[in-house]
């Protein structure tokens, strides 16, 4: 029987700024978005996020709290979608459900704990969840990130002769496509994660909406310098970050102790459109896509396009709105894990061989 049909992906990223889900009809040669929504995370639960996001006492009962309640929270966000698009329960496939990431640790015996427990979610919507996407292909020796390239090569691989993508999350990863071919792509370092934090402490705002406060402030080049200095950056791929390593601590050991808060912002998206653009140079893509968040950002867009020299545009402009770009892949790679059909890919990952990723869970 063919798993051609409807299905749901569900995507809580690094940022940790709420649930996207969306509903697509996905097919070997189709991929239609047919409703979309995000939902807010409770701020009780988000703040028990970002504490299992670092090492600390009481883990595993605060994990298995924040795993079920987790699943709960995307039995809410499914329910509401297939409620707002007028389909029942019965007319989905699967849910695919990437889950919150808390730790990931690619190496020797390496893993990634992505949180969001799939019986609950399973039971509570009477829908399939595939789960668990990136363990298999860290026991191929892959990094288990990033996932979303073969999503990326399907949607975006006939817009130039070579494209790349850009995923401007919480963390940046890239995709590269030369003649469709998928040739390669990983995790840059920070998105926005240090900007976010950053604004939050000094102006008490989510994100630098339209990255308006960091295009104000001059650049601080030593700090730039500092931060750019970072081994990762220098690191060939295959290679995957997050949080445990570009977080708050990280920052704070490279700060100057007088530095101007605006000025710090500014630095910081420095930071992140010069890893981009440096991470894009020896591929020299003739065009660069944008998606997630950081696509809304008109000030990195901007100076993505100073440093680059090519059009700089949103995934919008080739058919799938930036915001929805990962949600996107976790209801394709759903697809995939019921067709039988590999999702991860070595020339990315580094794994031996592709794999059918994922894990069902019954209602
Ligand atoms: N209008 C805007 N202006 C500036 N930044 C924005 C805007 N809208 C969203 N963002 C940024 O995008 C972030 C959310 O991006 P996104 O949802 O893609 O991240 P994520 O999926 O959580 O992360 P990851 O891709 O690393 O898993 C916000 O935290 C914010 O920094
Ligand atoms: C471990 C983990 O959750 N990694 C995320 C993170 O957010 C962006 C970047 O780092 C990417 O590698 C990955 O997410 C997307 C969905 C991916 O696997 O492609």
């Amino acid at each position: 029987m063919s798993g051609d049909g409807l299905y749901i992906g569900l995507m809580t990223g690094t940022s940790v700024d709420g649930i996207d889900a969306v509903l697509a009809r996905v097919g070997k040669r189709d991929f239609q978005l047919l409703a979309h929504q995000g939902s807010p995370l409770p701020d009780t639960l988000r703040d028990d996020i970002l504490k299992l996001c670092r090492s600390g006492p009481d883990e595993i009962d605060q994990a298995g709290h924040v795993h079920r309640q987790l699943g709960e929270a995307y039995a809410r966000a499914t329910q509401a979608l297939l409620t707002q698009s007028g389909h029942r329960p019965e007319q989905i496939h699967a849910v695919g459900c990437h889950g919150q990431t808390v730790r990931h640790r690619p190496g020797d015996l390496g893993f990634s704990v992505q949180l969001g427990c799939p019986d609950t979610l399973a039971v509570r919507t009477g829908i399939p969840v595939v789960s668990n996407f990136r363990n298999k292909d860290m026991v191929l020796g892959g990094q288990g990130a990033p996932l979303v390239p073969r999503f990326h090569q399907r949607l975006f691989g006939a817009v130039a002769h070579r494209v790349a993508v850009v995923n401007i999350g919480g963390m940046a990863n890239v995709t590269l496509l030369d003649e469709g071919k998928l040739i390669g792509g990983f995790d840059t370092g920070p998105g926005n994660v240090l900007m976010d934090l950053w604004i939050q402490r000094h102006q008490g705002e989510p994100y630098d909406r339209d990255g308006a406060w960091a295009a104000g402030g001059a650049l601080l080049p030593d700090l730039l310098n500092s931060l750019l200095a970072d081994p990762y950056f220098r690191l060939p791929p295959p290679k995957s970050t997050g949080r445990e390593h570009f977080n708050e601590d990280w920052l704070q050991q490279r700060l100057p102790a007088d530095a101007n808060a605006r000025q710090v912002q500014s630095t910081l998206a420095e930071l992140t459109v010069r890893t981009i653009a440096n991470a894009l140079n020896d591929f020299a893509p003739q065009r660069l896509l944008v998606c997630g968040g950081g696509a809304n950002n008109q000030y990195l867009l901007a100076r993505l396009h100073a440093l680059l020299d090519i059009p700089v545009c949103s995934t919008e402009d080739f058919g799938l709105h930036p915001d929805w770009v990962e949600a996107g892949a976790f209801a394709w790679l759903a697809w995939a894990r019921i067709e039988g059909e590999t999702g991860n890919a070595p020339a990315v990952t580094g794994a031996s061989r592709a794999a059918v990723l994922g894990q069902l869970t019954l209602p």
